[in-house]
């Protein structure tokens, strides 16, 4: 059977210690954190995968998505990005946060449509804001892995840094799409939401 051209993994495994409580399943506007991400996920990906060392905590958010279990967990998301490409097949995965209440579909299948332009050589497709990467909201090749495993073998564990090292097509980002790539890390976060109504199209 061929590979999936593009699949999700959705980062569930964080400590949330700036929340001071899971994330994942925080409802905004109604709605569990992970949940809505999982369905701006399935919008524009043939199979959502939630990578998490609590698979049981998440089994029933809602949505169609498989859980992944993680046996190493704690390193943070450049191990976990490595973590699902050697687990799943695919041509490209698509990596988000589980914190992002903004995204929209509509947004993420528009970039989709690019990734059929992106040169052969270049790992990645990334939204790039100012000097910044947003690496996790972002798209890379299978291929990527090898490179990744390299970069690791170096102690290094920065995707900002392995995205300055490597040929990465930018997505550029304006105010609509920065607005999308907000994530949700502290109480202050969600009351910010709260009191401008969340944008998110799910
Ligand atoms: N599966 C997995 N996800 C991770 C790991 N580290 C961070 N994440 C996820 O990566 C995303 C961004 O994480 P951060 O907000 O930077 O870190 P956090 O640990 O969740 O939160 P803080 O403790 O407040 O820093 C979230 O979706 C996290 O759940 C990890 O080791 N494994």
């Amino acid at each position: 059977m061929a590979d999936d051209f593009l699949v999700a993994l959705i980062l569930a495994g964080g400590r949330s210690s700036r929340m001071g409580r899971d994330k994942a399943l925080i409802p905004v506007a109604g709605v569990p954190l992970l949940r809505r991400v999982v369905e701006a996920a399935g919008s524009c990906c043939q199979q959502v995968y939630v990578l998490t060392p609590w698979p049981e905590r998440y089994q029933a958010v809602g949505g169609s998505y498989n859980l992944l279990m993680e046996t190493n967990p704690g390193q943070g998301p450049m191990v976990a990005l490595a973590t699902g490409l050697s687990q799943i097949d695919c041509v490209w995965l698509l990596l988000l946060a589980c914190d992002l209440p903004q995204l929209q579909p509509d947004i993420l299948r528009g970039w989709k449509e690019q990734l059929t332009l992106v040169p052969p050589s270049h790992l990645a497709m990334i939204p790039r804001h100012g000097s910044r990467w947003e690496p996790l909201c972002g798209f890379y090749r299978h291929q990527a892995l090898e490179s990744l495993q390299e970069f690791m073998a170096t102690v290094e564990r920065s995707l900002q840094r392995w995205l300055d090292q490597v040929p990465v097509t930018p997505i550029s980002v304006g105010t609509v799409e920065s607005q999308m790539l907000l994530n949700c890390n502290t109480p202050e976060d969600l009351r910010a939401i709260a009191s401008e109504g969340t944008s998110a199209n799910l």
